[in-house]
């Protein structure tokens, strides 16, 4: 079993009778970018305002480096980086000097600075006034902030809300490399899962306080495996030849459905087809995307 960075046992938060985060028992492996996904609404920054020590919880626990919180906040808050709201800046001050006022209050060396600033690619633009910069260059700014502690942990809620597709993109591709090159482990919110999908190596999903999943990645699509559909001309008498051979098989209107096994179980099912007779005109594959996935999990009308 790998290393746990985080793990909370049986989290919970209520807001008067309201339950925002339910008995949550998160596991965050070492090394891993974790996305903590979910509709709006669902939890996620209730749950981290707790990991970071910013609300209590009603009930249950939090380890994170295996030490407690409350009691070893400090101890845990030293190691961890986090960007949970848009972060504020003095806007006639540059980059630089933004962060400069941060690594000093936080007793970092200056080269600290130049070295983030690396990281969020942001040293060309360092000079320039925090005013001129776009969106995403200022939630870039915030990692930098989030990185200037030399964390071993990195949380960050939403950090590509109201981007466009190039400042999501700049945002991914850094987070991408934070475990592999600097030894971060990163936990990730967002209502997207097309943006976890494409950096998560695990994931957790959250909903109405809930979590209805978590795992790598690759067990949210192993649960999923794709199917076949075949189009035949008699799809009636063809259901009932596969079913009597003992195949799993479904209709959805004149499409039989079936579990794909593999090409020489797909052989096998297209020559016992012909062989009774039966036109096969189309077999295809139908690969569910994690979208799909994931809208079985969450609430369909949940504000996706
Ligand atoms: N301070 C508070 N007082 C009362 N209710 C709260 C408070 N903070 C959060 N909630 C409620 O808890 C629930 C979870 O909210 P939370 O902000 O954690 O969700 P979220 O998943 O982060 O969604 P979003 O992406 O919209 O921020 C919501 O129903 C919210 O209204």
């Amino acid at each position: 079993m790998s290393e746990m960075v985080i793990e909370t046992s049986n989290l919970t938060r209520r807001y008067g009778k309201k339950i925002s985060v339910n008995n949550l028992n998160l596991h965050v492996p070492k090394g891993s970018i974790f996305g903590f996904l979910g509709p709006n609404g669902a939890g996620k920054t209730t749950t981290i305002r707790m990991l970071l020590g910013l609300i209590r919880p009603t009930s249950g626990q939090i380890r994170i480096f295996n030490q407690t919180l409350p009691k070893h906040r400090m101890q845990i808050l030293r190691r961890t980086g986090s960007l949970v709201e848009s972060p504020s800046y003095y806007g006639h001050l540059s980059g630089y000097e933004n962060l400069d006022v941060i690594a000093r209050l936080l007793k970092v060396p200056s080269k600290r600075i130049d070295e983030v600033l690396g990281i969020v690619r942001l040293t060309s633009a360092a000079k320039q006034s925090v005013k001129g910069y776009s969106l995403g260059m200022k939630q870039r700014l915030g990692i930098a902030a989030a990185l200037l502690g030399n964390p071993d942990l990195l949380i960050l809620d939403e950090p590509t809300n109201g981007l466009d597709p190039a400042g999501i993109h700049e945002i991914r591709a850094l987070i991408k490399e934070l475990p592999a090159q600097y030894g971060i482990t990163v936990v990730v919110s967002s209502h997207l899962l097309g943006e976890i999908d494409q950096m998560a190596t695990h994931v957790g999903i959250i909903e109405r306080g809930h979590l209805l999943f978590q795992d790598a990645i690759e067990k949210l699509r192993e649960q999923n495996s794709p199917k076949l559909l075949l189009q035949v001309d008699k799809p009636l008498e063809a259901k009932r030849l596969l079913q009597r051979a003992g195949l799993q098989v479904s209709m959805d209107g004149d499409i039989l459905q079936m579990p794909n096994q593999g090409l020489a179980a797909t052989e096998d099912v297209n020559r016992r087809l012909i062989q009774a007779g039966i036109s096969v005109y189309r077999i295809t594959e139908q690969s569910r995307s994690l979208e799909d996935i994931f809208l079985d999990f969450v609430d369909k009308e949940g504000s996706l």
